[in-house]
């Protein structure tokens, strides 16, 4: 009658006492009178891949934009490899690499032009031959940069943050508009590259990417820090472990919020995820049956409606998108 989904891949484990090599405390940034940034801390260590991940207009952009020095935070402080915006733009810009999330170079430099144009800016560049190939754009050595692909632009500018050779990366979006291979290829190079030696946060809308790639996480919300950590970590301290799937009824937010271990729902598109401890799934799908068994009463929901609920009805373990779905936007409200 349910369906059970998938298990969860776990968070690859944080590697440990690794030096902060990027700390943010405290940073509010307005635009105008609105604030996008209302007092935002994070801190990434050395061997760190750290995702930044919100909904549209959370100040994701915002807040790498004032760790890269391209704004200026109204309150806070920065630090980046030891160093503050104030120890000077050439000095303070050595400290990272940065891929911003558009960003375009002359249109007839061509692939190889480009990363030995920027490696001209470092004492001690990656060679430019090895990281085309490790990046896989050898081939694409002679192109003009108007004639790559989408996909390639967002490589060639990987590598260019990466020529430097920085201690910390930060990265915006980098894996948008990658296709499945481009991805995983962008992934190896990154790990590969980072090994245990770099600070990497990276802002980012695939929540599959930065469960399963991130050693942790900030969930950033209308400026604000909304939860932090490895993703395991915070669905079981928020009691996230267990989701429950079924169509949406203007009964189900009374029934599930009374089954023992309810957590937290959502409704999204007529869809009601409602979430638990360990066990929720099994006491929500009993609580459910109970109705078809028990004589009816007064204001229960139809049996023909449990019915048609039970069968559309899925369980599964809880990810870092139900986590996000229940500490993002406007918590559950009915129409
Ligand atoms: N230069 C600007 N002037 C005024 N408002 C801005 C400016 N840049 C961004 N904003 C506003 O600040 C808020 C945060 O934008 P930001 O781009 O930082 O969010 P984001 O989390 O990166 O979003 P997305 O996921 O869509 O990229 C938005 O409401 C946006 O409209």
């Amino acid at each position: 009658m349910t369906t059970n989904e998938t298990s969860r891949r776990p968070a690859p484990p944080a590697p440990s006492g690794g030096r902060v090599l990027l700390d943010a405390a405290g940073v509010y940034k307005s635009y105008g009178d609105k604030a996008v940034l209302k007092g935002v801390s994070v801190h990434v260590r050395q061997g760190e891949i750290v995702g930044l991940v919100g909904p549209n207009g959370a100040g994701k952009t915002t807040f790498l934009e004032c760790v890269e020095g391209i704004r200026r935070p109204d309150s806070g402080t920065v630090t980046v490899s030891g160093l503050t915006r104030e120890a000077g733009p050439a000095a303070y810009h050595l400290a990272f690499g940065a891929q911003l999330q558009e960003s375009s170079l002359a249109e007839r430099l061509r692939v190889g032009e480009a990363l030995d144009l920027f490696a001209g800016f470092y004492d001690e560049p990656w060679d430019p031959a090895d990281l085309l190939e490790r990046i896989g754009l050898t081939a694409q050595r002679r192109v003009f940069y108007r004639r790559l692909s989408g996909g390639q632009k967002r490589r060639l500018t990987l590598a260019l943050a990466l020529l430097g050779r920085p201690p910390v990366l930060l990265l915006d979006e980098p894996t948008t508009g990658l296709d499945p291979h481009a991805r995983l290829e962008m992934w190896g190079v990154l790990e590969q590259l980072t090994g245990s030696r770099t600070a990497v946060l990276l802002a980012t809308h695939d929540l599959h990417e930065a469960q399963n790639r991130c050693h942790r996480v900030y969930v950033l919300d209308r400026g604000r820090i909304a939860a932090e950590g490895p993703v395991g970590e915070l669905l079981g301290a928020a009691g996230l472990t267990t989701r429950v799937r079924l169509p949406d009824r203007p009964w189900t937010q009374e029934v599930l919020r009374r089954v023992p271990g309810w957590a937290a729902s959502r409704v999204v598109a007529g869809t009601h995820y409602a979430y638990g401890g360990d066990g929720f799934a099994e006491k929500a799908v009993a609580g459910l049956r109970a109705y078809l068994d028990a004589p009816p009463r007064p204001g229960d929901p139809a049996r023909d409606d449990v019915r048609l609920v039970l069968a559309a009805l899925s369980t599964g373990p809880t990810d870092l998108e139900d986590l996000y779905l229940t500490r993002t936007g406007t918590p559950y409200e009915r129409d």
